[in-house]
């Protein structure tokens, strides 16, 4: 039997999954990769053999969810594993809170702090955690690592991370946590590849997927980020309202008479495109009809949204040495990154029409002062990397 790491990925709209065999000095190969997308309002599933081979696509019944799809994920990766063990399942569980800063080993206090921090991400952090409880069924005595995406955001300064409260809330631990931390982290050390000198200087990654943030990065590290103490703060998402004036949550109890849940289930679940459209979350079905004028005012407010961001992040970072496009949306959709670029010129953001609509990895022109790269994320590589690491720490059973 050959050692391997199994790799669980819940998003809001997706399940990603992989499975990484280990060989020659500890080195990672996919073996086979898949993922559940477009929960719950085009579910479908797709499997890829390590080399990116399309295995198997199917759909699901329309409303199918988490559950439904992470059973038929485990049936079908099944098939692949049989000469694999596994020494190990790493996690990604987006909120870390102010516990966890690094990469660690669930146990029975680790789940149950964990679940305190459900209000915090409600999307997210359910789904993480069933997961754990679904492979702890399938494998009771192989360990778990759980790994953050608030994570890579704990180098920020304390004045990125307060916010102007009375300073025993802050204390408290309402803080700007940033999500998405796993997908930064593997752009930041991936960007190497790509643009060294920027690797090493001033940096902003727009990570647009359903959930959608931008991150500042200076020489590797997060210095500034667009969420907040949840994942419902900064862009325009798929569902999520993003950045609004705290005084619209008071104006929405007191004079519309919405309960707590009434108000979280308007501003995670039917805001942002999804609620300015009234047609869709899915960018793909926004960029369909384009034409309708409800979907062209959720694609206005989404793509001037993110210019904002993006001006603000260069504020943080004092200029902009690379701008980097990725996750979902920002990897598939060329429209989208022109729209956001073509207003940033005085940012000296070039795009190179025709290689960003050929999907090339850089994007500007060969004399534009900042760099723009399509640089697809591997939120899987890196929870399997941390995974492995914390793993080889264990002592030996
Ligand atoms: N070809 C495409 N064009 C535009 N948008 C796309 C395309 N493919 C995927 N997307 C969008 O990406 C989003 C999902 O991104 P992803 O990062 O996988 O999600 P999650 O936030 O659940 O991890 C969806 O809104 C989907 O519409
Ligand atoms: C934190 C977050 O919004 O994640 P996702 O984009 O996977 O929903
Ligand atoms: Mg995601």
């Amino acid at each position: 039997m050959q050692e391997a790491i199994l790799v669980l990925n819940a998003g809001s709209s997706s399940i990603k999954f992989a499975i990484y065999a280990l060989g020659e000095g500890d080195s990672l190969t996919l073996r086979v990769a898949g993922q559940a997308q477009g929960i719950p309002e085009r579910p479908g599933i797709v499997m890829y053999s390590g080399d990116g081979e399309k295995l198997q696509t199917m759909q699901l019944p329309r409303g199918a969810d988490h559950e439904h799809a992470l059973s038929m994920l485990t049936d079908f990766a099944s098939l692949y594993v049989e000469d694999l063990e596994f020494i190990a399942c790493g996690h990604r569980v987006v909120h870390g809170g102010t516990d966890y800063a690094e990469p660690v080993l669930i146990d029975h206090e680790v789940y149950r702090r964990l679940e305190r921090l459900i209000p915090l991400a409600p999307l997210h952090q359910p789904h993480n955690l069933r997961a754990v409880k679904a492979f702890e069924q399938l494998y009771p005595t192989t360990p778990q690592i759980a790994c953050f995406d608030t994570a890579f955001h704990r180098t920020q300064p304390a004045v990125a991370q307060a916010f102007a409260l009375p300073h025993k809330y802050t204390e408290q631990g309402v803080l700007r946590y940033g999500f998405h931390g796993l997908s930064y982290e593997y752009i930041a050390q991936a960007l190497h590849g790509y643009d060294k000198l920027a690797a090493t200087g001033r940096v902003v990654v727009a990570h647009l997927g359903n959930g959608a943030s931008m991150c500042a990065i200076s020489r590797g590290q997060s210095i500034a980020t667009s969420m907040g103490f949840t994942a419902l703060d900064g862009l325009p998402m798929g569902q999520r309202c993003g950045n609004i004036d705290p005084g619209v949550v008071l104006y929405l109890m007191q004079n519309e008479g919405m309960s707590v849940e009434e108000v979280e289930e308007l501003l995670y679940r039917r805001s942002g495109l999804l609620g300015m459209s009234g047609i869709s979350s899915d960018m793909r079905e926004l960029l369909d009809k384009e034409d309708d004028p409800r979907a062209c005012r959720a694609l206005d407010v989404y793509t001037y949204r993110a210019q904002r961001e993006i001006g603000s992040l260069v504020a943080a970072l004092r200029g902009m040495d690379a701008l980097v496009f990725t996750a979902g949306v920002g990897e598939n959709a060329p429209a989208i990154r022109e729209w956001i670029c073509q207003d940033l010129t005085w940012l000296g953001v070039y795009l190179d029409h025709e290689a960003n609509d050929a999907g090339e990895a850089r994007i500007s022109t060969e004399d534009s002062p900042v760099s723009v790269w399509v640089i697809p994320t591997d939120e899987e590589l890196m929870i399997a990397r941390h995974t492995l690491k914390l793993v080889r720490q264990l002592p030996r059973r």
